[in-house]
């Protein structure tokens, strides 16, 4: 594939998905171009997190066809995995940093782990990372000297190490206050301007009316696209 590929980034048609199974979606389609900003939205338990787990090939399609950054999720290999979520970035709603290593050491973890291994490299890529969050010179902290807000953003900074194509968020600021959810839609919103498509499952309504972006919801196992009908968002949960 060309480095400067236009095809989408995600890519989905006509997916089926169940758990322990009960079927959660049908006739799923969308895509997700280079560059965009995506709502997800749907009542609790509408399937949310289930499509973000399927993008991130940690839940199989029962039917349809899916391509994510380049990958065929229906014929990618469990080897293939790590080499799909190197492309993407994922950010859940619990921080999930190690409480016992410093904000660098938990980048620098990420950095090794994907193959880096030239020191002067790592420490520039993670300045640049924390840069992008608001973070310069907090890398000797540990988490519990942050406040939720930055360890989100913590969060966040590791999911653009690798510079993902995608960053696939759910309820990225589910636990936080109104102020520290703008501080991070503001973060979200520059990743997004410098090229990085942006999928986020929301409850937030208030910040969709705020920062009116594509919505994609689920509703009774299907999917409505705010680019081809009006999505009223009224019913929050
Ligand atoms: N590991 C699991 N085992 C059994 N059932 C599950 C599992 N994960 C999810 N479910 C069920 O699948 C349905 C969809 O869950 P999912 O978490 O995808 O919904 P959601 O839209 O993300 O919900 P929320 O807004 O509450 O996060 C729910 O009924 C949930 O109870």
């Amino acid at each position: 594939m060309a480095p400067f590929s236009t095809d989408p980034v995600v890519s989905v048609r006509n997916i089926e998905i169940s758990i322990e199974g009960r079927q959660l979606l049908k006739n799923c389609s969308f895509d997700i171009q280079k560059g965009e900003f995506v709502y997800l939205v749907g009542r609790t338990g509408s399937g949310k997190s289930s499509l973000l787990r399927t993008l991130y090939a940690d839940l199989t399609l029962d039917a349809g066809s899916a391509s994510v950054a380049d990958f065929n999720l229906v014929e990618l290999k469990q080897k293939n995995v790590p080499m799909l979520r190197r492309k993407l970035g994922i950010v859940f709603q619990d921080f999930q940093l190690f409480k016992d290593r410093s904000v660098n050491e938990n980048l620098e973890f990420v950095l090794k782990a994907t193959g880096w291994t030239d020191r002067s490299k790592m420490k520039s890529r993670i300045s640049e990372v924390l840069m992008l969050v608001g973070l310069a010179g907090q890398s000797k902290k540990m988490p519990h000297q942050l406040s939720g807000g930055e360890q989100q953003r913590v969060v966040i900074a590791r999911a653009l190490l690798n510079e993902p194509r995608i960053l696939i968020a759910d309820e990225p600021t589910g636990n936080l206050d109104p102020e520290v959810t703008e501080d991070i839609y503001q973060i979200l919103d520059k990743i997004n301007r410098q090229g990085t498509a942006i999928l986020m499952a929301t409850h937030d309504y208030s910040m969709i009316n705020q920062h009116p972006q594509r919505v994609l919801k689920l509703e009774n196992g299907e999917i409505i696209d705010s680019n081809e009908q009006e999505i009223k968002l009224v019913t929050i949960f």
